[in-house]
């Protein structure tokens, strides 16, 4: 498995805690920056999203200041089901009944204990597929209506 994560300003210290936590668990993944400079999420957005449309990456984490702006723009790359999360159950049933193929946090928002808890139970949940594909397959509809 190989991860794309990136961040503004905003989020990079917890991209960087994360970071630190994936090195420790042996997980691969590809820095998309930012590096500490201010930046425009959705800048950092598109290029972590390209990694995972072009399949070179299974998912992806993005950080900003809340979480929110990043996710709003990853959502508008086509094939991405981006979610903002800042508690477990949420990251758990995104993967398992959303299929999420991106987690976003808010560095302004979460410490780096928490978010690393929701990046694992985020990864190490399976996707239920059933009924829920039926809803994935209308998220598809809608972005093919773009
Ligand atoms: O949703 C947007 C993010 O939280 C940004 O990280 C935030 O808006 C950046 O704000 P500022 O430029 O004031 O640091």
């Amino acid at each position: 498995m190989k991860l794309s994560v990136g961040c503004d300003h905003g989020g990079y210290e917890l991209k960087e805690a994360v970071l630190k936590h994936l090195d420790e668990k042996g997980i691969a993944y590809i820095d998309c920056g930012c590096h500490g400079e201010s930046v425009d999420y959705p800048v950092i957005a598109k290029e972590v999203c390209s990694h995972i449309v072009s399949g070179e990456c299974e998912c992806g984490l993005l950080f900003c200041g809340t979480g929110i702006g990043i996710s709003m723009a990853a959502n508008k790359v086509k094939g991405i089901r981006a979610a903002c999360c800042s508690d477990y159950y949420s990251a758990k049933y995104t993967k398992m009944h959303n299929n999420a193929n991106v987690l976003c946090m808010g560095g302004r928002v979460l410490g780096p204990g928490a978010a690393c808890e929701l990046v694992d139970v985020y990864l190490e949940t399976e996707y239920e597929g059933g009924r829920h594909q039926r809803r994935i397959d209308m998220l598809t509809e809608l972005d093919n209506e773009r």
